[in-house]
């Protein structure tokens, strides 16, 4: 779908009708009309409808519903709450090194090393507990090779909606008859709602936030979902992706590994979120690995309330409008050489210009929740990973990871990227 936008943009120009209601533009101009703040666009009924988390604040449509949910959740994402959690980040991240270092003949496959990391860190942060996926063997835990396979059905409920909704009211047992790999799922979302329902029993919890009404039972499901979905699969692609460059890139990974060894003399020892904040070469590799990643690859459609002007073409009331983050991440008039890696261009004086260019994470009052979290979780995991352990590229080259297919997260259509990794001795 991205390289067949890509032609129609070469073809039709920055604007290009792609379904009967709804246009797509390729300028960062009209990017920002569309994702900034205090703007009036809603979220698009028919592309959010399929991921059947009405009632979370991703998947709310309703304005006023979206601020409330957003107001409940804020404090769970502020830096302070973050700061306060660093030690159950740190924790997993622990863990993630001793089980990569513990096996040096064996090739390593990183795709799932990192989704376990991410899922682990995710529902140890929000739910006290994990699935134990950095346990698994190869780390391939069957909740993560399940999801890797659910995903690549997103566009049959994209494209067929209906589809998605019958499959969505079938009885489990119907559900895990045709595709026993999604018992796991089920089990998944069970343990959330017996958190829940736990929670539900507790009377202090209804009286908990004075101004909010409780959320009922069903959206605190919808909500719990959504944290593990959006807080896992996102991560494990940005770090993946960020790992295979850095191997593939030896200047990369000689300046990550100089930086992390003058900066941190003892690899023993674990250093605070804060002090690898400060290292910015370690800050350049993470942004360049966001921008190269690239967060969410579909075009992520919103609803014009009103007749506007967007990227300087005027559009009308009820029309659909959106814009994929890789026409801004990969536009040679921002990001020179853009197909190249190369985290120094944010470590020159304009570099402060091309903030505003990236988006992986949206912009505006939609754009992701997680941001300090997972800004968190990218120090924590690359600055320890490239402190304490040896990497060496198995099997793997640039072609696996040169095409990117759009299942709303990105999907490379490589094979995955395997490393032999060993403890670093000094
Ligand atoms: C590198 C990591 C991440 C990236 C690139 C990313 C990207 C995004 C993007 C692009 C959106 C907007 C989606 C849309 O408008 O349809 C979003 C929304 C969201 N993300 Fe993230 N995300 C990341 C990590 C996280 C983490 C760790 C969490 C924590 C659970 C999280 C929670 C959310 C939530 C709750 C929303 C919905 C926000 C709303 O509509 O108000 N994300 N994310």
């Amino acid at each position: 779908m991205l390289p067949h936008l890509h032609d129609l943009h070469k073809l039709y120009g920055p604007v290009v009708r792609v379904r009967p209601n709804m246009l797509h533009f390729s300028k960062r101009a009209a990017y920002m009309d569309i994702y900034k703040m205090g703007t009036t666009l809603t979220k698009d009924p028919w592309f959010y409808n399929c991921f059947n988390l009405p009632e979370s604040s991703f998947g709310f449509l309703d304005p006023r519903k979206h601020r409330e949910r957003k107001e409940i959740l804020n404090p769970f994402f502020h830096r302070k709450a973050i700061l306060k959690l660093e030690h159950v980040l740190q924790e997993t991240v622990d863990h993630l090194v001793d089980r990569l270092g513990s096996t040096p003949d064996v090739p390593i496959d990183c795709y799932y090393a990192f989704r376990a990391a991410a899922m682990d860190v995710i529902t140890s942060y929000f739910f006290g507990q994990t699935l134990g996926c950095l346990d698994t063997p190869g780390f391939t835990h069957e909740l993560l090779v399940s999801v890797s396979t659910l995903i690549k059905s997103f566009w049959i409920s994209k494209w067929f909606p209906i589809i998605g909704i019958v499959l969505s009211r079938l009885p489990e047992w119907v559900v895990v008859k045709m595709d026993p790999r999604l018992r796991i799922t089920f089990d998944m979302r069970d343990m959330l709602a017996r958190q829940i329902d736990n929670f539900m029993s507790n009377p202090a919890a209804a009286s908990s936030n004075e101004k909010h009404q409780r959320p009922s039972r069903n959206s605190l499901l919808n909500e719990s979902q959504l944290l593990v979905q959006a807080g896992s699969d996102t991560i494990g692609i940005a770090s993946y992706v960020g790992l295979f460059h850095a191997l593939n890139t030896p200047r990369v990974y000689r300046a990550l590994r100089a930086e992390l060894d003058a900066a941190l003399p003892d690899k023993e020892q674990s250093y605070t979120l804060r002090q690898l904040e400060e290292l910015p070469y370690l800050t350049a590799y993470i942004k360049e690995a966001l921008r190269v990643a690239q967060g969410i690859v579909s075009p992520l459609p919103r609803i014009a309330q009103r007749d506007m002007i967007i990227g300087g073409y005027p559009v009308p009331k009820g029309t659909s409008v959106a814009m994929a983050a890789p026409f801004v991440h990969n536009d040679p008039d921002i990001f020179e050489s853009p197909e190249e890696f190369r985290p120094e261009r944010w470590l020159t004086p304009e570099s402060a210009e091309l903030e505003n260019s990236i988006v992986a994470f949206s912009r505006g009052a939609r754009q992701c929740l997680g941001i300090n979290l997972a800004w968190a979780e990218m120090y924590l995991i690359f600055g320890n990973v490239f402190r304490r352990l040896d990497f060496e590229m198995h099997n793997t080259s640039i072609e696996d990871f040169s095409h990117t297919k759009d299942f709303f997260s990105p999907v490379l259509r490589g094979r995955h990227l395997h490393a032999l990794v060993r403890p670093r001795k000094e």
